[in-house]
């Protein structure tokens, strides 16, 4: 019997336009205390695109958060057990200085304003990057970010406990400044209604099982995933801003571990970031996070000025 074709794209491709349309018919518009306390996160984004874009999203959101709560509530029925509803999970993915950070951040305050999920707690997968001495054992300090530089089997850990509803889960914490992981620091996460993962390889496929290791990944863990994507050269240049910003803010204290590229003069930082940029980060775009994109529910694609002129949304 002859295969059918697989389907081009298993997405509902929407330009900027049409997903801006949505924003009109969608509930929940922005009060001005919500608008005070988005503009009080600290990130430089626009409020209005926080409305066309992001507020959609967090509907939807909502909505697939509902409807697995109904799913939930069938098997609970069908296995005659009184089961709890556990955390709704949510992968946030996407290269280095992309902006997931920003997404993150933005989307734990939309859903967060939902009737159905007041508590939304956000973990980054930098927490679980082995400390900077045992990445030197390794040999990977020139790796980090890479999947191979994480502890994949505590992040693992981590985030099927969180979704089993265990009452207290603890996660390390790493420090941009110390670029290292911070001794005794933790994050605590309690229950919560929405956890959000943020992380450059969060949506990387499980490895083959081995011995006694089952094959199971975070992404296995997530009931929605969103990649942020842009094009390259723009998000290098946002590294290379970024980079120049810290070097006048969080560079220029005694304790990051970048201050020695403090008295830098802009030319030798510009240049000192591309090298980092095109020798770690841009490798690991290409071969461990661009080929998980197609793995995410939803696509964000950013323009050069961070507007989102895409939205692709999986409908298979
Ligand atoms: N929507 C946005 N509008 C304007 N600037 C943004 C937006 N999102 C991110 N940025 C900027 O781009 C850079 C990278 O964003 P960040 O969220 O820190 O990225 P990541 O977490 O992916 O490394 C930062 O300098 C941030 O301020
Ligand atoms: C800390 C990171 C690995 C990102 O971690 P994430 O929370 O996305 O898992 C990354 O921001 C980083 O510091 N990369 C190392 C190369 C560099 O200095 O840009």
């Amino acid at each position: 019997m002859p295969s059918s074709p697989v389907p081009a794209t298993p997405y509902v491709d929407l330009d900027r336009e049409a997903w801006t349309r949505l924003s009109a018919s969608t509930p929940l518009p922005l009060t001005d205390a919500d608008v005070d306390r988005l503009a009080g996160l600290g990130d430089p984004i626009d409020l209005a695109e926080v409305d066309a874009i992001y507020r959609p999203i967090s509907r939807l959101l909502d909505l697939y958060i509902e409807a697995t709560r109904g799913l939930h509530g069938a098997s609970s029925t069908f296995l005659r057990e009184d089961i709890e509803p556990t955390p709704f999970v949510i992968g946030v993915a996407g290269s280095v200085a992309v902006g997931k950070s920003t997404t993150a951040r933005l989307l734990r305050e939309l859903v967060a304003r939902w009737p159905a999920t007041p508590r939304v707690e956000l973990v980054t997968t930098d927490g679980f990057l082995y400390p900077n001495a045992e990445l030197e054992r390794r040999g990977l300090m020139e790796r980090k970010g890479f999947p191979e530089s994480y502890d994949r089997r505590a992040l693992l850990r981590f985030v099927s406990q969180v979704k089993a509803g265990r009452a207290e889960v603890r996660a390390p914490v790493y420090d941009h400044v110390t670029y290292d992981i911070v001794p005794g620091a933790e994050t605590v996460v309690h229950r919560p209604d929405v956890l959000i993962v943020e992380g450059l390889n969060v949506l990387q496929p499980a490895r083959p099982a081995t011995g006694s290791h089952s094959s199971l990944a975070v992404s296995d863990f997530f009931d929605f995933s969103i990649y942020v994507d842009a094009r390259e050269p723009d998000v290098r240049d946002w590294y290379v801003d970024r980079f120049l910003r810290l070097r006048a803010t969080a560079f220029q204290r005694p304790e990051s571990y970048f201050h020695r590229y403090a008295d830098l003069t802009d030319e030798q930082a510009v240049a000192r970031a591309e090298q980092i940029w095109d020798s770690i980060n841009a490798p690991n775009l290409e071969q461990n996070i661009l080929p998980t994109r197609s793995r995410a529910t939803l696509v964000l694609t950013k323009g050069r000025d961070h507007a989102v002129e895409r939205v692709r949304l999986r409908k298979l």
